[in-house]
């Protein structure tokens, strides 16, 4: 059974000025053991996603349209009492902004402990050798005279650490990691994500990763969602999408990675999420577009190869796919 899957997610949000629709009926999966990274620029919708999936936006103003299914049971429509049940159990969630995650007053220890306690039937001398072992693991050393530490007297990466034992606590089936690592130094990065990697091989812990390092998708992602927007403008596996990208955006986003050549980044600027393009989103930026990009409807999905879809019009007869975009004359 399919751990968690997205469909035709979509969340706007009240604002005095006009309705921001920050995501637009997306749609995505994450299989059990497996790591599945979003992508896109800024604002294109990736945490308002992965917050959609235990409802942790606020709503109002925000409100969230679409299905969101763990492990065969539907989340939306759920309680906010039942979906607590979720959050920090079995859906395990690192957030964009650490700084904002632990709470000043309390010892970091104590804070690793409550996060075990909330779920889990653990003693207090239990919980607490687990938080131990927990903090040891994200590679805090003296683990067990750091227990007793406040938050203030933490760095940024350790303190980031310690997010991430909050959010393992309790052994999630999925976890939600909304760029974790960008706060760290490249060595605790790689640390980082070894030790999710064991993690999801000793457990079967499916991720759903969030990073705008290429590099890292490269190297842990499954699968890759690219966004933009506030829609899917490409998915497959990590192979297929870099390999072949085949949606002009994912192209242009490849382009970036320092060591190609190209330009550093995509010329023009994400559009007001209040009035976003009719037809394809991408289009306004578009180097490829034709006017039936500009009309109707955002365009479907067309099979690139197997699981590999990309959402471009460019894909269909009577159009002309430029070679660079998925043709290969192998
Ligand atoms: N509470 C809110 N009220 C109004 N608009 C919001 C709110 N939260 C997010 N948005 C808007 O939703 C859109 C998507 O934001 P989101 O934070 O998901 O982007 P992101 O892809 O995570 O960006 P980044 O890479 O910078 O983290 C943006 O236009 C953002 O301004
Ligand atoms: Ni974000």
């Amino acid at each position: 059974m399919t751990l968690l899957s997205v469909e035709d997610l979509s969340v706007t949000f009240d604002a005095e000025t006009g309705t921001v629709h920050a995501v637009s009926g997306i749609d995505f999966t994450v299989e059990r053991g497996e790591t599945v990274c979003l992508v896109g620029e800024s604002g294109s919708g990736k945490t308002v996603a992965c917050e959609s999936v235990t409802q942790l936006l606020p709503t109002p103003p925000g409100s969230i349209d679409g299905t969101v299914t763990f492990d065969g049971e539907e989340l939306t429509g759920k309680s906010e009492r039942a979906l607590r049940e979720y959050r920090g159990g079995r859906v395990g969630h690192i957030f964009q902004n650490p700084q904002d995650a632990l709470d000043p007053v309390y010892t970091v220890g104590s804070q690793v402990v409550e996060a075990i306690r909330l779920h889990r039937d653990d003693s207090k001398a239990e919980a607490k050798s687990r938080a131990i072992d927990l903090l040891d693991r994200v590679g805090i050393g003296n683990a067990d005279e750091r227990f007793h530490d406040y938050p203030h007297q933490f760095s940024g990466g350790m303190t980031q650490r310690v997010v991430i034992a909050i959010a393992l606590a309790c052994d999630p089936d999925l976890l939600i990691a909304d760029e974790p690592t960008t706060a760290l130094d490249v060595t605790i990065q790689a640390q980082v994500l070894d030790l999710l990697a064991d993690l999801q091989a000793e457990r079967g812990m499916g991720i759903l990763f969030v990073t705008h390092d290429l590099g890292v998708v490269a190297e842990i992602a499954d699968r890759v969602v690219v966004l933009y927007a506030g829609q899917v403008m490409e998915r497959g596996s990590v192979e297929q999408v870099f390999t072949r990208p085949s949606h002009p955006y994912t192209k242009a986003l490849l382009d970036c990675l320092p060591g190609r050549g190209a330009s550093a980044t995509i010329d023009g600027s994400l559009p007001d999420p209040k009035a976003p393009p009719t037809g394809c989103r991408f289009h306004p930026r578009c180097p490829h577009a034709v006017p039936a990009c500009e009309r109707g409807d955002p365009p479907p999905f067309a099979t690139v190869d197997g699981d590999h879809e990309a959402a471009c019009i460019l894909h269909e007869d009577p159009y002309e796919l430029p070679a660079t975009l998925g043709e290969t004359d192998e």
